[in-house]
């Protein structure tokens, strides 16, 4: 960041001479959803200084969250920080909050949102963590939030290559922050970089959520790829095939080039198709070694996005366009989605994008 002169979303008419020094009031954040990302956020603001209180369903985990300073179930190992604190009562969460941070899995956010929006703020920023799209409305968490919660408030969507652990570890991240409220986005970037945490700004909405979205069902079939042991030629030429789709679509619906070429989108598909932690990965992975959608979904409590978005993608795409052959277009987007509802197996489904038509590479037909 270079030194220049900002004003603040909350009092606009305050001045300050550069980036990254205290905001000029205080800053309460409230964490909706005690997860492995809400935990590492909350951590990111506690380490800047900031109050973080996380909003978590059950009271006796709020109570072992303050006594033990870690979290009973999610990485139970990694201490918080003493400014991050835990409550069950969304109220006492709320009232005072500055800033809101949501990290609760797509498919359950408007739920969550419904049950506490009585408590939030009217005009308290809100910025969402979550990739992916709800299966019901095809909406974006964009849409969720301004569903739930209204336009009158800014909303902001942080994004890129994020590993929980590998920020609760204090481990070197770079991630994106968009909103279409500059000034909310400088504000929440000051706040919550460090030496460690390198928080970078945008105002392509769209293009950070395509790429979070897009990149957790390439990451599945890229864990496919690994699981059938298909090698390291077929993987990149997957994963950046899947890429291009993700750049197909989010032109198609106004997002930036440089945004899908950037953090949140090569930048998180490479983190999330290669990196061991990935749980979209490591349920493609599976599926390749042979066990069925069931037999995983049976032996795991972790979200993997891509599963739900999968089909949301596939049902969006569609409802965008009357094109022709969007299997096509979408491939890898497309035979996920079918391997995942068991209509191809993860073998046949990987083999036959072998066999897709060929053009020229930069082919990018839209709708
Ligand atoms: N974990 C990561 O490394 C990471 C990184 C970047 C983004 N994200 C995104 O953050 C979001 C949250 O992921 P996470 O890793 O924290 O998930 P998680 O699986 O670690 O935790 C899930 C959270 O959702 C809550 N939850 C479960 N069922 C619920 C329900 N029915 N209603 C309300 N809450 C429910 C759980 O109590 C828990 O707090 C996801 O969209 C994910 O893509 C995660
Ligand atoms: O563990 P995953 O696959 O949900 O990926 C986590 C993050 O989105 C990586 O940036």
């Amino acid at each position: 960041f270079s030194p220049d002169t900002r004003t603040f979303h909350r009092n606009p008419s305050v001045t300050r001479l550069s980036a990254n020094t205290p905001l000029p009031y205080p800053v309460r954040i409230a964490v909706l959803g005690g997860g492995n990302f809400g935990l590492a956020l909350a951590s990111v603001c506690g380490r800047a200084g900031y109050s973080a209180t996380l909003l978590v369903r059950d009271p006796d985990v709020a109570a072992y969250v303050n006594k033990e300073n870690r979290h009973p179930r999610y990485m139970s190992d990694v201490r918080l920080g003493e400014k991050v604190r835990a409550t069950a009562d969304a109220k006492a969460a709320l009232k005072d909050a500055t800033y809101i941070i949501h990290a609760v899995p797509v498919q359950y956010s408007r739920s969550f949102l419904e049950n506490v929006k009585e408590h939030i703020p009217i005009g308290t920023p809100v910025m969402s963590a979550s990739k992916g799209i709800e299966t019901t409305s095809l909406g974006f968490m964009a849409d969720i939030l301004e569903d739930c919660l209204g336009k009158d408030r800014s909303y902001a969507f942080l994004s890129g290559p994020s590993f929980a652990r590998e920020i609760a570890e204090q481990r070197a991240t770079a991630v994106v922050i968009a909103s279409e409220d500059k000034q909310l986005a400088d504000d929440l970037a000051d706040i919550m970089s460090s030496p460690n945490f390198r928080v970078f700004t945008s105002s392509d909405v769209m293009g950070i959520e395509v790429g979070g979205s897009v990149k957790n069902v390439i990451a599945i079939a890229a864990g496919m790829c690994e699981g059938l042991g298909l090698g390291t030629n077929a993987m990149s030429g997957l994963v950046t095939r899947g890429c291009g789709e993700m750049r197909r679509l989010g032109l198609y619906l106004g997002a930036e080039p440089t945004t899908l070429a950037g953090l949140s989108g090569v930048g998180d598909t490479f983190g999330t198709c290669f990196g061991p932690l990935s749980r979209n990965r490591n349920f493609g992975i599976r599926l390749g070694k042979g066990e069925t959608m069931e037999e995983i979904l049976a032996t795991t409590t972790e979200v993997a996005e891509g599963v739900d978005t999968a089909g949301a993608l596939v049902d969006l795409i569609k409802s965008k366009s009357k094109g022709y052959r969007l299997d096509l277009k979408y491939p890898i987007i497309f035979g996920v989605r079918d391997i995942l509802e068991g209509k191809l197996g993860a073998r046949e489904g990987l083999e036959g994008l072998m066999e897709m038509p060929l053009r020229l590479e930069s082919y990018e037909a839209t709708h």
